[in-house]
């Protein structure tokens, strides 16, 4: 009867288990600054970003890219890491300056684990990104490669045009190669600034964004990353919106401070209590299956029918892949 129960579809089997990452908190660290580079391999969080986007002003830009590049060049001399994946956010076909980018990135011997594209407006920018990496890196690394893509939803447009974006990039890995798109990030910030939207520690302003971004990205099988939380002191407003942005069904959230990293990485695994009720209500479920009953029963006063089921083996699939990372 357990096979009942595993030919569900949750949003966690249908990923491939065995690239499964965790990506709870994706923490951005300046490439700029030498000193926090350094830093890097002790810094405990699933998923580390070395940013050279918005996080690194204009003038910095070339310094940082040659910090990442080196740092990348020289990997195996840093030791292990504390986070699942390294990554790198460069920047946007649209800012002009992604080409460069890419071209200091793959002087370095290894690739990140994952690049993170961001302000990925139109299905068009998607064969101009593949290129400048194919010109740089060439196509057999890039094929050769496990690293993964992330890319991020900004605008207006790209909101709109979601379900276009994600399968163009999907198709450029099955068709051309290209690193397998496996998460997408909701760049709220500069979602708001795209609209004209004030940006709120309630995040009111970017509810039916975030629902519509976490639906498209489920609806693709794809990890949903949600917002930044920008008020680094007000880590109860951040504990707050990552347990909103967990129960709407996202699986982690950016982070820019190393003090949000225990707060968002908490919020997104399920709570004890949960765990436990998921655990045995799934025991339930198969004894129930057993006796040949109906599929509809009461459990602690409440019904449960299939949803509630696969919403409980969501729970304890989540746990257990990210124990099993660890
Ligand atoms: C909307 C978006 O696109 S978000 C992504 C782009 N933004 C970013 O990348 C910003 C990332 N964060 C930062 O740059 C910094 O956290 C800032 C500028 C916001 C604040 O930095 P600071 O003023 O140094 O913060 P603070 O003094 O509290 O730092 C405490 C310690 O944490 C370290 N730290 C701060 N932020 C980070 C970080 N993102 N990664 C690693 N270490 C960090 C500091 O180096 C400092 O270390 P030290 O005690 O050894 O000197
Ligand atoms: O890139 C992130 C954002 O919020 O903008
Ligand atoms: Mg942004």
């Amino acid at each position: 009867m357990r096979s009942a129960i595993r030919a569900f579809s949750t949003n966690v089997t249908k990923t491939d288990r065995k690239g499964f990452v965790p990506r709870r908190a994706l923490l951005y660290v300046p490439g700029s600054s030498e000193k926090v580079l350094a830093k890097v391999p002790k810094i405990k969080v699933d998923s580390l970003v070395l940013e050279l986007e918005d996080g690194c002003p204009l003038a910095s830009k070339a310094q940082a890219r040659t910090n990442i590049a080196a740092y990348l060049d020289d990997l195996p001399s840093k030791g292990d890491h504390a986070c699942f994946e390294l990554g790198v956010r460069v920047n946007s076909v649209s800012s002009g300056l992604l080409a460069d980018d890419v071209k200091e990135l793959s002087k370095a011997k290894h690739l990140p684990q994952v690049f993170l594209v961001p302000k990925v407006d139109d299905p068009d920018e998607l064969a101009a990104i593949w290129d400048i990496f194919k010109t740089n890196y060439g196509a057999e690394r890039i094929q050769n490669s496990k690293s993964r893509l992330i890319i991020y939803i900004e605008s207006a447009r790209a909101l709109l045009d979601m379900p276009r974006l994600l399968a163009t990039t999907l198709n450029l890995h099955k068709n051309a190669g290209f690193f397998k798109l496996d998460g997408v990030v909701f760049g709220s910030d500069d979602f708001c600034a795209d609209l004209g939207m004030s940006r709120s520690n309630e995040g009111t302003e970017t509810l039916y964004a975030r629902q519509r971004f976490v639906t498209c990205c489920k609806a693709f099988s794809l990890q949903a990353i949600d917002s930044v939380y920008i008020d680094i002191k007000d880590l109860d407003g951040l504990r707050r919106q990552s347990i909103e942005g967990k129960a709407w069904g996202f699986d982690g959230k950016q982070c820019i401070h190393p003090t949000q990293i225990p707060v968002i990485q908490e919020s997104f695994l399920p709570p004890p209590d949960k765990i436990e009720w998921a655990k045995a209500l799934i025991d339930e479920y198969i004894k129930h299956e057993n006796e040949q009953r109906n599929t509809v029963l009461t459990f602690r006063g409440s019904m449960v029918d299939r949803p509630v089921i696969l919403q409980a083996m969501n729970i304890v699939q989540t746990v257990k892949y990210i124990q099993e990372s660890q």
